[in-house]
């Protein structure tokens, strides 16, 4: 495989740091984000993309209703993620927390790195979001391993469709991309276009381990240490 392609949440780092840190905090921030920033034009193209889709709802004490609501269901909502890369960035810059990263996920990805192993990401997280979490990781700056960097903007991570387009846009062929998740359905849409695929199932994020059938196929691994690209 030449090139690695990797998801954040559950693969990279834990479901916990994403569920209990980065969501509540965005949860907390967004009304005094939205009335601070609410007026500026990045963040107003959200605002009224998420209003359009409701009705045209039309305070934006209703819109930060909506997306604090969308926090809580996990949605994975190209405009709630642009919102919350956007909160974040007061977060990190404050240092009021640091994005984990498992310490096999650094050592490997440095390693594949220094072995001349191009890596990408692809996460539900905005581009700009993604970029903070590697920025201010456990494990330190870690934007330099990261070639290129893909969100929902490419298409849902369940879609095949949205694999192709990130391999047309990496210009290489299918198979010599290999994709990590900890989502079967994503894996599934991956190899669907023609990814090589490995399932992370850890421990500390899924405690049931899943074999056999619930693999759906895919090669797993317990950590990054596991893989041999
Ligand atoms: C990298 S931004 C924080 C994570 C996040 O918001 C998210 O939805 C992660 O989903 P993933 O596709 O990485 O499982
Ligand atoms: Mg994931």
């Amino acid at each position: 495989m030449k090139h690695i392609l990797t998801d954040i949440e559950g693969t990279t780092s834990s479901i916990s740091f994403v569920k209990d840190v980065l969501f509540p905090y965005a949860r907390r921030a967004l009304p005094g984000f939205v009335a601070a920033h609410g007026h500026e034009p990045a963040v107003r193209r959200w605002l009224d993309q998420v209003a359009a889709e409701n009705g045209g709802l039309c305070q934006d004490e209703m819109i930060v209703e909506t997306l604090q609501g969308w926090i809580d269901e996990d949605r994975k909502h190209t405009a709630l993620k642009a919102l919350q890369g956007m909160v974040w960035k007061d977060g990190y810059g404050r240092a009021d927390f640091t994005a984990h990263m498992y310490p096999d996920a650094v050592e490997a990805l440095k390693a594949w790195h220094a072995a001349g192993q191009a890596i990408s990401v692809y996460s539900s997280g905005s581009v700009p979001a993604q970029q903070l979490f590697f920025g201010h990781s456990d494990g330190g700056d870690l934007t330099p391993l990261v070639s290129n960097w893909f969100d929902t903007e490419v298409g849902g991570k369940r879609e095949a469709a949205s694999y192709r387009r990130i391999v047309e846009a990496l210009g290489v062929p299918a198979s010599e991309v290999l994709f990590l998740s900890d989502v079967v359905e994503e894996l599934d849409a991956a190899r669907d276009a023609g990814l090589g695929t490995v399932l992370l199932d850890r421990r500390e994020d899924y405690p049931q381990p899943r074999t056999g059938e619930a693999t759906h196929g895919h090669a797993r691994a317990e950590s990054f240490a596991d893989i041999r690209p």
